[in-house]
């Protein structure tokens, strides 16, 4: 089985954080949704945490829009936001409303630390730094969580009650927005730092971006674990 592919910015980035990118990716809480024995509490817990989660980065995507330097970078930017708001959420929402969590109890539930310190540092990203300060933080996300989906949809034991969770993610058109995302991504880079980006002074800070946010998606996991 051959790892997806979301283009050549963030294979250098992954490259650069090897053990961070395996700690969150092969996590025990995902390990947990592949084998169903993730404790349906923990999963709740998590859930909740992750509508917050999206809320800000709805903020974060959004100010994309705001950095972006072309049409093209502006049209995926929103589209994420959409993606986000209008289509991953919508798991969030019949998934706890079927447990009895209402959207209104999702949308005030208190952050925990772990949440609120990734959100917070990929928005300051954004607003310390330029457009792609924001993308390098961002981009574990989309791109983790798409592995983190084909990976599962293949070999997730047939009766994991988290299949619903797992087809969100593996879904084609949600593919399909992380591989434009990735375009967006290789085509942003080389306009601004050109051909050999990974050569340039800039690149080893965008690589720190990368690999803390890699850093804050482990902390998001062991909190999902540790929150039930
Ligand atoms: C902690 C946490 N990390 C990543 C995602 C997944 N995700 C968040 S935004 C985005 C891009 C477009 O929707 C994707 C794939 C999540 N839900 N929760």
């Amino acid at each position: 089985m051959s790892a997806p592919e979301y283009g050549r910015v963030f294979a250098k980035l992954r490259e650069g954080c090897p053990t961070p990118w395996a700690a969150y990716t092969q996590h025990a809480f995902v390990e947990g949704l592949r084998d169903g024995t993730l404790p349906r509490a923990s999963f709740l817990h998590y859930l909740v945490q992750d509508y917050v989660f999206l809320v800000h980065f709805a903020r974060a995507w959004s100010l994309g829009v705001v950095k972006a330097e072309t049409l093209d970078e502006m049209k995926i930017c929103a589209r994420t936001v959409d993606a986000l708001v209008n289509h991953e959420m919508s798991l969030h929402v019949k998934t706890c409303a079927a447990a009895g969590i209402s959207e209104a109890a999702l949308f005030a539930a208190k952050e925990d630390v772990e949440n609120l310190a990734y959100t917070r540092y990929v928005l300051d990203a954004g607003v310390q730094g330029d457009f792609l300060d924001l993308i390098a933080a961002l981009a574990p996300c989309c791109f983790g969580y798409g592995e983190i989906g084909l990976r599962l949809a293949q070999t997730a034991v047939p009766d994991t009650p988290y299949a619903e969770w797992i087809a969100t993610y593996a879904d084609d058109d949600y593919q399909q927005v992380m591989a434009d995302v990735g375009a967006m991504f290789d085509g942003a880079v080389v306009r601004r730092l050109g051909d050999a980006f990974d050569t340039t002074p800039r690149w080893a800070h965008l690589q720190t971006r990368f690999t803390t946010a890699t850093e804050l998606e482990v902390g998001f996991w062991d909190m999902g674990l540790c929150g039930a």
